[in-house]
């Protein structure tokens, strides 16, 4: 049967370990990146108490002057990096039939622990996916918190990369090669409480795909703004677990799969004016992208003569990079970039 609503998965059977647990945890994964592209994760293994310091120095950057964060501002539109200001993006953008700019402000950094004197992050192929990261001022022990929670998430990324290989009937190790200098991206988005009615369409998020290989989310209150389009076409909020992350797939694993596995659109709806959920909300995102010299072809365990590949080789850079050119495009004219 066909999953209709985000699953809840433990993950915990595949960290001990056992060839029966993993492959039972595979199980479920690949059901729910087939079905519906999204999952929620417990028994993840990042540390709580790391989790709450992210969310805490992370609301300290948000409660400063406009004129202090616009200090730490995004540097260039295609380094997605530092401070994005309300009204900077809009995430249906990417889409064929945009809407108005997301009523949200973010905050945003690169790979940490780039290896100094290392031409492959440095070389022209190497583009923008490791220009340096725009740090804060204030408050000062943002850095470090998040460089140990951008770490962390990682770690979990490629526990997932791996539970995804034996979902598809691959080596548990295929995907790491392709992952070890991984350009993903963290960023913490503060919506805030909503003073004034939105404009038609306009959205905390509006509906979009993810990019990447995955996107590992955390979301601070239990509410169920964010919501996921099922193949029966209809909405359903995510599932609030205490404890828990939001995984989805991107863009580039559904191509990767040959569309056996879904990129799920979905987006954060507004809370009614008048109601006890119209607070600020924040999470925290992971978008996971492999390296960038990572050719992404549908995988053979994904093909066969009656589903031949739907999609040419690309690579993980090229691919990241002409998604986010479109996000910040919008009203100029430039849709097709
Ligand atoms: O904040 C959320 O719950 C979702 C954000 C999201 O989907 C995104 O930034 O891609
Ligand atoms: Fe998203």
């Amino acid at each position: 049967m066909t999953l209709l609503h985000v699953p809840v998965i433990d993950l915990t059977p595949y960290r001990e370990g056992s060839m029966e647990g993993k492959a039972r945890v595979a199980a479920e994964v690949g059901q729910a990146c087939r079905d519906i592209g999204f999952l929620v994760v417990s028994g993840h293994g990042v540390p709580e108490e790391l989790i709450k310091q992210t969310y805490d120095v992370s609301k300290e950057f948000f409660a400063l002057a406009h004129g202090e964060k616009v200090k730490a501002d995004r540097p260039a539109p295609d380094q997605v990096r530092g401070y994005s200001a309300v009204g900077g993006e809009g995430l249906s953008y990417s889409l064929d039939e945009p809407t108005p700019p997301d009523i949200k402000e973010s905050l945003s950094i690169g790979p940490v622990d780039v290896p100094a004197g290392d031409p492959y992050f440095t070389s022209a192929e190497a583009g923008p996916h490791f220009a340096p990261n725009v740090w804060p001022e204030k408050p000062a022990e943002l850095k470090p918190v998040w460089e140990q929670y951008f770490r962390e998430v990682d770690r979990l990324a490629t526990d997932m990369m791996r539970i995804f290989a034996l979902a598809l009937d691959l080596d548990e190790n295929y995907f790491d090669g392709t992952i070890d200098k991984n350009i993903s991206m963290m960023r913490v988005l503060r919506y805030p409480r909503q003073t004034e009615r939105p404009l038609a369409n306009q959205l905390r998020a509006g509906a979009h795909s993810d990019y990447g290989s995955m996107t590992i989310l955390r979301k601070e209150l239990s509410d169920g703004s964010l919501q996921v389009k099922n193949l029966a076409g209809e909405w359903v909020s995510v599932p609030v677990v205490e404890g828990s992350f939001i995984i989805n797939i991107g863009d580039l694993m559904q191509q990767w799969t040959n569309d056996l596995w879904r990129s799920t659109v979905h987006r954060v709806v507004n809370p009614d004016l008048d109601s006890p959920e119209n607070v600020d909300r924040m999470s925290i995102v992971f978008f996971h992208q492999p390296n960038f010299d990572a050719v992404v072809e549908c995988l053979p365990s994904c093909q066969s003569p009656e589903n031949p590949p739907k999609y040419g080789p690309i690579s993980s850079g090229d691919h990241l990079r002409s998604k986010f050119v479109k996000q910040t495009t919008f009203g100029q004219g430039d849709k097709a970039a």
